[in-house]
């Protein structure tokens, strides 16, 4: 934070960076896995930075939580069991419980740091971390996916980028994961980055995905606060006849999210369709 502003650099999104003109630092700490700062923005509420990377912002995290848990959950018949990866700071479980098919969400974090700093300041994210359907378990996803196979109806990736922690979430032996922790007809989404700063990496995640699902769709949705101003889902379910592109159940109180929005956020701009969709080789 130089001058009052944060500024995101990274290596990830070379010669640009989204900033913050910062009004108050928060809390600052080192977790086991990740430095970890919260500061109040002038404009944008508070944000949550992970290892120099925006995670959430107070005004704008609605578009990105709503969109990578309804585009699995509204395409999904009778969505019961839910299980999130990441997401500590609990903005994803509040969308989950818009659902009145879910009888139980799990939570499964790495950082116990992201949980408790994410109550502590985000509260309109993290309140419903304490509903008696959720339940949250700290550990690697990795390990939860292996020892609970064919258990969920839904699982939600939402994961911070692939540098750091979360690398591994990006690769083709976590998707052999999340398919057999799937029951019949399963849907899964996770946080796929941006086609205009990730092109090559979806075009991999779209290869592995298709490999193991019979359905694997790109959905991208717009946020201000993300580089480049948008961000991406995989989408895939276990069902062959499923359209994960059309909802079949309504969704109440988003602010983002409605059906059509769904729909149209599989339409990709023609830079991004002829890769994506073909999976041609770069
Ligand atoms: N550069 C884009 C980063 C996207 C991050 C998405 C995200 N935001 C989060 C907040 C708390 C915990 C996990 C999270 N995953």
């Amino acid at each position: 934070i130089k001058d009052g502003w944060f500024r995101e650099i990274s290596s990830q999104w070379p010669g640009q960076a989204m900033t913050l003109k910062v009004k108050k630092i928060l809390h600052v700490e080192k977790s086991l896995y990740q430095d970890v700062l919260v500061f109040e923005s002038e404009t944008y509420g508070n944000v949550l930075i992970l290892d120099g990377v925006i995670q959430c912002t107070e005004r704008d995290e609605f578009s990105y939580q709503e969109m990578i848990s309804h585009l699995p959950l509204a395409s999904h018949p009778n969505p019961k069991k839910v299980l999130v990866i990441g997401g500590g700071d609990g903005g994803v479980v509040r969308e989950v419980l818009k659902h009145d098919t879910v009888e139980e969400v799990v939570l499964c974090d790495i950082d116990e740091a992201v949980v408790r700093v994410s109550k502590q300041f985000l509260p309109h994210m993290s309140s419903l971390l304490a509903d008696p359907r959720v339940t949250v378990f700290i550990g690697d996803g990795f390990k939860f996916l292996a020892d609970n196979t064919s258990t969920y109806d839904v699982i939600i990736t939402d994961s911070s980028d692939p540098v750091g922690p979360a690398a591994s979430l990006f690769e083709k032996p976590y998707f052999e994961l999340l398919h057999g922790a799937l029951t019949p007809g399963g849907h899964i989404s996770t946080q796929a980055e941006c086609l205009w700063l990730h092109l090559p990496l979806i075009n991999e995640l779209r290869k592995s995905t298709r490999e193991l699902f019979p359905v694997a769709e790109y959905a991208f949705t717009t946020i201000p606060t993300y580089p480049s101003g948008q961000i991406g889902f995989v989408v895939c379910s276990k069902e062959a006849g499923r359209d994960v592109k059309k909802p079949v159940r309504k969704v109440p109180d988003t602010r983002y999210y409605n059906e059509n929005v769904h729909a149209a956020a599989f339409v990709l701009p023609e830079f991004g369709r002829a890769l994506v969709e073909e999976g041609k080789n770069l």
